[in-house]
């Protein structure tokens, strides 16, 4: 990435905030959406924070697909599992509300659950386990795109199924968390269009064609000629492993929160495909438990950071190199607190900026003065 605008974390999220006040959000709602979006700038995932600020929230924010003002509604309720309507309304709010609930839950009964429907795109999965990390808990997280159909199965010719991510964090001493958070797909959609905006092709394995030849053309993803890949790509190499878990993901977000799936028989037609607006009604899952109840002793934050700790000291195949597990990375980034936006992303900002009648984010000289 050619890095041209260094600017401080605090001030990306001043920006993304007044950004989802101008679009009608509350200041609390706002607050949070602005948190959870730049948190992926902040750890490396920068495919899922202010680059979709404008293509996705405030797009949808202002002609009516997202509801800013929309009141999260519970519609079921035990000791350890929820059901959370978000009624329309923003994903990146309704996720970090949903893992409050289940982290409260699991400090009460050792686990909790929440399913969440009627959703909209959520940014990182990474940044809802954190949450029950930062409180000493295991956390997952995932995400379908309601009806969203650009990955195709092992073997298919049509796409069925969303880039359904899942992230697990966990605790452990000694060490930064581990953070696992991936799309089931090869790939996310963005680094297709990152490869795009560069005109630069994409490796084999990202996109296959109707025939599943490989498509190593990025504009052929946004042209419908190219299907994404799940994990593992064909039979032969392992992609029912990657299918198995994208199903998985439209199982716990979909059919067990009553928000739409993938998977679905009227997206083979291009005319379904028209009536099933995609990323309408997405599902989220958030699970959060409390290691403390299984091993009251500790001993599981102490085998987590052995654990994490020989994989560290794992010798390098080649020299200079370094074996680092899922987590790793992103902790030692997010210590800078300063963000790197790249010139394409920070005109679009200066754009979004001008357009909205705000102060684009500024480098740490400008920020400091105010
Ligand atoms: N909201 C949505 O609908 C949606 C859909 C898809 C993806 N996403 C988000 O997109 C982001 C990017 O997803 P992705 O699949 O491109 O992630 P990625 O390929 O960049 O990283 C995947 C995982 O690999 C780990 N990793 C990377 N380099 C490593 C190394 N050298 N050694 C060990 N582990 C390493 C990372 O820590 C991460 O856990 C994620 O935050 C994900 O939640 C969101
Ligand atoms: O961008 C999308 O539509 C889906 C997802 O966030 C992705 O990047 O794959």
């Amino acid at each position: 990435m050619t890095s041209v605008k260094i600017v401080p974390a605090q001030e990306l999220r001043r920006f993304a905030e007044e950004a989802f006040r101008a679009c009608g959000a509350p200041e609390a709602t706002a607050r949070t959406a602005a948190e959870v979006l730049c948190y992926a700038d902040e750890n490396g995932f920068d495919t899922h924070g202010v680059a979709n600020l404008e293509r996705i929230y405030v797009a949808r924010l202002l002609d009516g697909r997202i509801d800013p003002q929309a009141e999260f509604e519970l519609t079921a309720e035990t000791a350890s599992i929820a059901a959370l309507d978000a009624r329309g309304g923003l994903g990146l709010a309704a996720g970090a509300r949903a893992m409050e609930l289940a982290i409260a839950k699991a400090a009460e009964t050792g686990i909790g659950c929440v399913a969440v429907r009627r959703s909209s795109h959520f940014g990182s999965a990474g940044y809802y386990t954190q949450q029950a990390v930062r409180r000493g808990m295991i956390g997952i997280a995932m995400t379908n795109l309601g009806s969203q159909a650009i990955a195709r199965p092992p073997g298919g010719s049509a796409a069925m199924l969303g880039t359904n991510p899942i992230a697990m964090g966990a605790p452990g001493e000694g060490h930064p968390p581990f953070q696992l958070d991936m799309s089931t797909t090869v790939v996310a959609t963005g680094k297709i269009k990152a490869a795009l905006r560069r005109g630069e092709p994409i490796p084999e394995g990202w996109l296959v064609d109707d025939e599943g030849r490989p498509v190593t053309d990025p504009a052929a993803y946004e042209e419908g000629r190219g299907h994404l890949q799940l994990l593992g790509g064909d039979l032969a190499t392992g992609g029912a492993k990657g299918f198995g878990l994208a199903l998985m993901v439209d199982i716990l977000c979909g059919a067990l929160s009553g928000a739409e799936m993938g998977p679905h028989e009227r997206l083979l037609s291009p005319e379904g495909r028209e009536a099933g607006a995609e990323d309408a009604n997405v599902g989220h899952f958030f699970l959060a438990i409390d290691p403390a109840r299984f091993r009251p002793d500790g001993g599981f934050e102490r085998e987590m950071g052995g654990m994490l700790g020989a994989l560290l000291a794992c010798p390098p195949a080649r020299e200079g190199g370094r074996v680092v597990y899922p987590g790793f990375l992103e902790a030692a980034r997010a210590s800078r607190e300063q963000v790197e936006l790249d010139a394409a992303l920070a005109r679009q900002l200066d754009g979004l900026a001008e357009r909205l009648g705000l102060v684009p984010p500024r480098e740490p000289a400008a920020a400091e003065r105010g």
